[in-house]
């Protein structure tokens, strides 16, 4: 069976070119592969600065790839061809706040990429902004609102509204779940995962929270300074990790985690 997304040795080298000294070369990711079906999620994990936002922004097309191939349904996807992408891969990223633009309406920031990327006329964008809002949970009246009248976590869901009104195959989570507080985050995990039923949706999830990477990914990839340390079924890895870096990883959060419940429960005293 093709894979929805095949990804082959994808790499990304920069040059930082430097008058008066030799230019720098910066390896921040060395050659990747990895496959997703649809109704799959992907997480890719790593400390600061190990390449996970680099395999992002390669898939979205926001940056020249150095090497390798991306596979959509079996055809390689063109560098340079935003339609193509903008249309099938879309990502939502950490700090919803700062991405919505705050002089647009909600209908507006949801009628741009339909504006773009299809031929659709005013009253069918307008009917499937209704739609798309209410499949996040939000409400038509909603339309006319501007994005600071919202909380953070209903911006989140306006963002995933401006992520899935394409109706894409491939959405990236660029760490979007990070900043929720925990009961804002179930509910939007619990949301993601019923749109990933409805629409056959693929995530690659992109974080530090393995709380968060157990509960909801498939398989997972660990990078470490642009390198693929361990790669497989996110139960196998993180119940039997094989390398040093896995196992402290897994360490230093369950140590947050002790940290945080002892802190909650010294506070409630
Ligand atoms: N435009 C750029 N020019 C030069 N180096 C870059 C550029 N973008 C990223 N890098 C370098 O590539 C490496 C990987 O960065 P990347 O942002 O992918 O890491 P990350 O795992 O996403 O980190 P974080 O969790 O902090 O976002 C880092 O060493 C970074 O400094």
């Amino acid at each position: 069976m093709t894979a929805l997304l095949e990804v082959t040795n994808l790499s990304k080298t920069y040059q930082i070119s430097n008058l008066w000294f030799k230019d720098r070369i910066i390896k921040a990711l060395e050659p990747i592969s990895f496959q997703i079906q649809a109704h799959k999620t992907l997480a890719i994990v790593g400390e600061t600065g190990s390449g996970k936002s680099t395999v992002a922004k390669l898939l979205v097309g926001a940056e020249t790839i150095t090497s390798g191939e991306i596979k959509l349904n079996g055809q390689s996807l063109q560098q340079g061809n935003f339609k193509q992408r903008c249309q099938h891969i879309r990502m939502i990223f950490q700090d919803s706040g700062t991405t919505l633009n705050p002089s647009l309406t909600i209908e507006q920031l949801l009628d741009e990429p339909l504006l773009l990327n299809t031929d659709l006329n005013e009253e069918e964008r307008v009917q499937l902004i209704r739609d798309t809002l209410h499949k996040v949970g939000l409400l038509a009246e909603h339309m006319s609102f501007y994005p600071h009248m919202f909380s953070g976590g209903q911006k989140q869901r306006i963002s995933l509204a401006r992520a899935i009104i394409l109706k894409p195959q491939v959405i990236i989570l660029d760490e979007a779940l990070g900043a929720l507080d925990p009961s804002l985050r179930s509910q939007m995990i619990n949301l993601l995962l019923d749109l990933q039923q409805q629409m056959g949706l693929a995530y690659i999830l992109i974080g530090h929270n393995l709380g968060i990477v157990k509960h909801f990914s498939d398989d997972i990839i660990v990078l470490c300074q642009g390198k693929v340390l361990e790669q497989g079924k996110t139960s196998q890895v993180l119940n039997n990790p094989q390398h040093k870096y896995t196992k402290k990883l897994i360490m230093s959060q369950q140590f947050q985690l002790v940290r945080q419940q002892t802190t909650a429960k010294t506070k409630t005293k």
